[in-house]
């Protein structure tokens, strides 16, 4: 079975790929990505300038899921942006993503006025739905907001440009936004970010898990798949089709990657339980959604992507 799948003009290996801020902080961190089966790497968001990150203890894993409050803690543009050209220079034929998200619009602009000044080929995360800058909301939930980020971004940025969003709770809320990326040139859509400021608790300690916000922190892992699976296909129904949705959230095994494509994603990244598992879940998500595909008949993602059926 092929799991090769395509975005804009760009064929990946493999539809698999890890979330953002899970294991790529760090260059040997992406150099395993490299080495594994996922069909490309996106490095942790970043911000101009290196960044310490909130106060520890910043994340904590729980029974198939985590809730985290980092803070966006990175090394800063720079690394990333010499990683991903070091590593086009050796490997021209791969596409890779580099995700930005500064805590202003002015930051995003100027490190995308960066990106655009290089020889960087790959596409660009921009991360509008952090839930962990300390007084900053997720950029998402404002589509005004939104709309002029991409009006400014547009005017001068035209290499291929995606856009991380948070989740949505409301179908009225699919419209919106989805009418605002349908003016703009995107490649992809990538849902969802974490489920914003959840709440962990420890009763025993009678005590929140994680020292930032009060110990309020995004939540990632299984419990997030249905709202996760929600996104995409609310977006897969409402966005233009030359905009690729890259499905992500509550990936644990082939059957959810199985459920993403079947959502409309063209790729499918893995966040909490690539945390855990490193990266030999590739090879493990890989054997089981080929399976999967085999035992229904499916020679490539394209027989199924996009077509789940409704009862009416
Ligand atoms: C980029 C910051 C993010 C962070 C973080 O660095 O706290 N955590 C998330 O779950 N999603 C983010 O987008």
């Amino acid at each position: 079975t092929d799991l090769s799948t395509t975005i804009a003009d760009r064929t990946f290996s493999n539809c698999m790929m890890n979330a953002a801020g899970v294991r790529c902080a760090d260059e040997n961190d992406l150099n395993q990505l490299i080495a594994s089966p996922a069909g490309a790497y996106v490095t942790k968001s970043a911000t101009p300038n290196v960044r310490e990150g909130n106060p520890e203890p910043r994340m904590k894993s729980l029974p198939g899921g985590c809730i985290n409050s980092m803070g966006l803690p990175n090394h800063g543009l720079d690394y990333y942006l010499d990683f991903v050209l070091k590593d086009q220079a050796a490997r021209p034929d791969k596409t890779n993503l580099l995700s930005i998200a500064g805590t202003t619009l002015e930051d995003n602009l100027a490190m995308l006025h960066k990106v655009a000044d290089s020889d960087f080929n790959g596409f660009v995360e921009l991360n509008l739905s952090c839930p962990n800058v300390p007084g900053k909301p997720q950029v998402g939930y404002d589509f005004d907001r939104v709309r002029e980020i991409l009006t400014q971004v547009f005017a001068f940025y035209d290499k291929p440009l995606g856009v991380k969003l948070p989740p949505y709770f409301d179908l009225v809320h699919f419209d919106q936004i989805a009418a605002v990326l349908n003016d703009f040139p995107l490649t992809f859509v990538n849902s969802i970010n974490s489920v914003g400021n959840g709440l962990v608790i420890d009763p025993n300690a009678e005590r929140v898990a994680i020292k930032p916000k009060g110990g309020f922190g995004g939540i990632g892992g299984t419990f997030i798949k249905p709202t996760a699976l929600a996104n995409v296909r609310g977006l897969s129904l409402r966005l233009k089709p030359e905009i690729a949705i890259i499905g992500t959230g509550g990936v644990m095994n082939g059957t959810d990657v199985f459920e993403h494509i079947l959502c409309g994603a063209s790729m499918v990244q893995v966040g909490t339980q690539f945390g855990f598992e490193g990266t030999r879940i590739f090879k493990r998500l890989s054997k089981e959604l080929s399976a999967i595909m085999a035992a229904k008949g499916y020679q490539s993602i394209d027989d199924f992507k996009g077509k789940l059926k409704t009862f009416d």
